[in-house]
């Protein structure tokens, strides 16, 4: 992968995500984390190479092939991305709306979520008027309310405190239990030593795998 006409940022990298698995993705800043990640939720083309996702080749999809795909994929940006004129609730509402979700259900289900990440006094408070640490929560509810089959998280952690970050984590386990395949990109050492899933390690573009417990194997 390239952006335009620079350096390749990505080069190498071969992997599969089996269904149903948990991954951290790390390496340092600028290795080429969020670059990967661009390339799964379908924001970018390969520059070479094939980027299989469920059994599709991305690059031979037509237009029109590509939303229904991409909603099955839940995101968490680094930078959030939330929509500011719209309430927590409302943000977090959308993909269920956008899937045609009946009005009756979807409330009570978002206001549910939102408690539960800490956020039930805050349902009709605007993003701008949030704590960077809420606005990531938010975020967090959007992509993993309609239960996403594959879900992608930027730092997910990186704005709030321990006890919330493993309160997140274990939110991201329990939609895995369900089938979700989870990546989550992350700096967060504690994090990923006390939850030891399988890590894929990005170093100047090229990835290496570590298993679960398991010892370094170089996949290319
Ligand atoms: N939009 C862009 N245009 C051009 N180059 C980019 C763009 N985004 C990232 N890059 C380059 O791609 C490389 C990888 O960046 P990327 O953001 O994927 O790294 P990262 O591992 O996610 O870093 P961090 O941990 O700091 O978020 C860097 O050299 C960066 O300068």
């Amino acid at each position: 992968m390239r952006y335009g006409n620079g350096p390749e940022v990505l080069r190498d990298v071969s992997f599969t995500l089996e269904p149903g698995t948990f991954h951290f993705l790390t390496g340092a800043s600028g290795a080429g984390k969020s670059s990967l990640l661009r390339l799964m939720y379908l924001a970018h083309r390969p520059s070479r190479g094939l980027v299989t996702m469920f059994g599709h080749d991305v690059a031979s999809l037509k237009r029109g092939e590509l939303p229904p795909l991409r909603r099955r994929i839940g995101v968490v940006f680094q930078n959030f991305r939330l929509l500011d004129h719209l309430s927590a609730l409302d943000n977090v509402a959308l993909p269920l709306r956008v899937a045609g979700a009946r009005e009756s259900q979807v409330k009570e289900h978002v206001a549910e979520l939102l408690s539960w990440v800490g956020l039930g006094d805050h349902l009709n408070d605007k993003p701008a008027t949030l704590s960077g640490g809420q606005q990531q929560r938010i975020a967090i509810a959007r992509a993993v309310i309609t239960r996403p089959s594959l879900l992608l998280a930027d730092e997910p952690t990186g704005n709030v405190d321990d006890r919330i970050g493993m309160r997140l984590l274990h939110l991201f386990e329990e939609l895995n239990k369900l089938g979700t395949t989870i990546v989550i990109a992350t700096h967060n050492e504690m994090m990923i030593e006390r939850f030891g899933y399988a890590r894929m390690v990005l170093d100047k573009g090229m990835l290496q795998h570590l298993p679960r417990g398991g010892g370094a194997t170089r996949i290319a």
